[in-house]
């Protein structure tokens, strides 16, 4: 037992501990927002969700759980407590699983790297000797700064440039007493391979290699269907996102689902698209120079008319199950981010993006929002948390036997 006061101490969008009592009650609010009105199909569905423990991917497995009643596993790459506190996605993973048996529903969770063929191969197994040996849904959800290719032993970094030319952008930052600043950043273009190793790393090499090694075992479920996710953005954060290293990664990812969604329509008529997502605070987006700025004013533009992850992810599933038609672009994607898109709203940013000062900034964005969703991705600023009082942080992983 280590029960301690935990209180938030960060560099940055960076926090060194993370609030297991605060987290849980995040994965038992986002259950809550996804309940669904509809009951639960008998033969539940089996899915595997990579980057189940954060973001998206987390909204995918919570929404799955509640709503379309998946069974199947969930991966993430997560530290465990020691002499820190285990970091967030630990903490959600724990009550995410507590929330799937309370609920009936058989989900696993695996701590790992998902790059790997060790991954791969244990995930395998999984599903031949305990779901049946059919996966019927695998929603890719990783953002990772590196990643080893298995077949060469190389390991690859992702960076966050421009390219072409270097970029200067305004951007969010908050003083020690959580105050806002509007600060300038300047990012120097991509030079030498850094496009293709950020392509190696948040492109589709990995999804097409899940994929592949699970039909190669003949585990792909006759329709088995497929959704990796991705972004695209304002043309104010575009030379730093879908002009960038980054987004040529998403344009790879793009390419991938196009050349999976036709391999498994002939093996198992099945389906591949990608999940064009809107701009969510995560872990890793507040790490993109630029984008707390841009998303505290989206949320200034629109309030509470922002639509959060688990509403686009219940979307997403009704698309991937039928429960909706599903709807692509003319590039084969599905949309859940026409809410940012519309040109009203990216008007409405762009005119606050270029009166915003740290004079102006209160005004124009909502950066009390924007840092408390910060503070609520490590488990802090929650709502009916009382922060004096000692809480267990070691919490264990959840078990994998039945
Ligand atoms: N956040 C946004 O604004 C936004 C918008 C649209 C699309 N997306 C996309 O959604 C996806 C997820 O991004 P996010 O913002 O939710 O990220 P996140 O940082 O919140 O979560 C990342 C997840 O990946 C897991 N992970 C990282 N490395 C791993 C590894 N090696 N093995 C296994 N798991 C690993 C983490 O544990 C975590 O569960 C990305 O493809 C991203 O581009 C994000």
């Amino acid at each position: 037992m280590t029960e301690r006061v935990i209180t938030p101490r960060n560099r940055g969008f960076l926090f060194i501990d993370s609030h297991p009592v605060g987290c849980e009650r995040v994965v038992n609010d986002m259950w809550q927002a996804a309940a669904p009105p509809v009951s639960v199909p008998d033969s539940a569905p089996v899915a595997l969700i990579i980057g189940s423990s954060a973001g998206y991917g987390l909204a995918a497995t919570v929404t799955g759980l509640a709503r379309v009643g998946i069974r199947g596993i969930g991966i993430s790459f997560e530290k465990a407590p020691e002499r820190r506190t285990g970091t967030a996605g630990w903490y959600r993973t724990a009550a995410t699983a507590e929330l799937a048996r309370r609920h009936g529903r058989d989900m696993v969770f695996l701590n790992g790297d998902a790059f790997s063929d060790a991954m791969k191969d244990q995930v395998a197994e999984l599903i031949e000797q305990r779901f049946g040996g059919r996966l019927d849904y695998l929603i890719y959800s990783v953002a990772a700064p590196r990643r080893t290719d298995p077949d060469t032993g190389v390991t690859y970094a992702s960076v966050l440039k421009p390219i072409g030319h270097a970029y200067r952008t305004k951007t969010l930052v908050f003083d020690g007493d959580g105050e806002p600043e509007v600060t300038d950043a300047e990012m120097q273009p991509a030079a030498g391979d850094d496009i293709a190793q950020t392509v190696a790393v948040m492109g589709g090499a990995d999804w097409e290699r899940w994929i592949g090694r699970l039909a190669a075992r003949g585990l792909l479920a006759d329709g088995f269907t497929t959704a990796a996710l991705s972004y695209i953005g304002s043309t104010l954060t575009g030379e730093i996102y879908r002009q960038g290293t980054i987004g040529a990664a998403k344009t790879h990812l793009e390419q991938t689902a196009r050349t999976l969604d036709e391999r498994l329509g002939k093996l198992v008529g099945g389906r591949a698209v990608t999940s064009v997502n809107a701009a969510a605070v995560t872990q890793s987006s507040t790490a993109i120079p630029g984008i707390a700025l841009y998303v505290g004013l989206l949320r200034g533009v629109l309030g509470n008319a922002m639509v959060p992850p688990v509403d686009q992810l219940a979307e997403l599933w009704d698309q991937l199950t039928g429960a909706r038609p599903l709807a692509l672009d003319a590039e084969g994607r599905v949309r859940l981010d026409t809410w940012e898109l519309d040109p009203g709203v990216q008007a409405a940013v762009a005119e606050r993006w270029n009166a915003a000062t740290t004079g102006t900034i209160t005004r124009l964005a909502d950066t009390r929002w924007f840092h408390a969703e910060v503070e609520r991705l490590y488990g802090f600023a929650v709502p009916g948390i009382d922060y004096t009082q000692p809480v267990e942080t070691d919490v264990p992983w959840p078990d994998l036997t039945l």
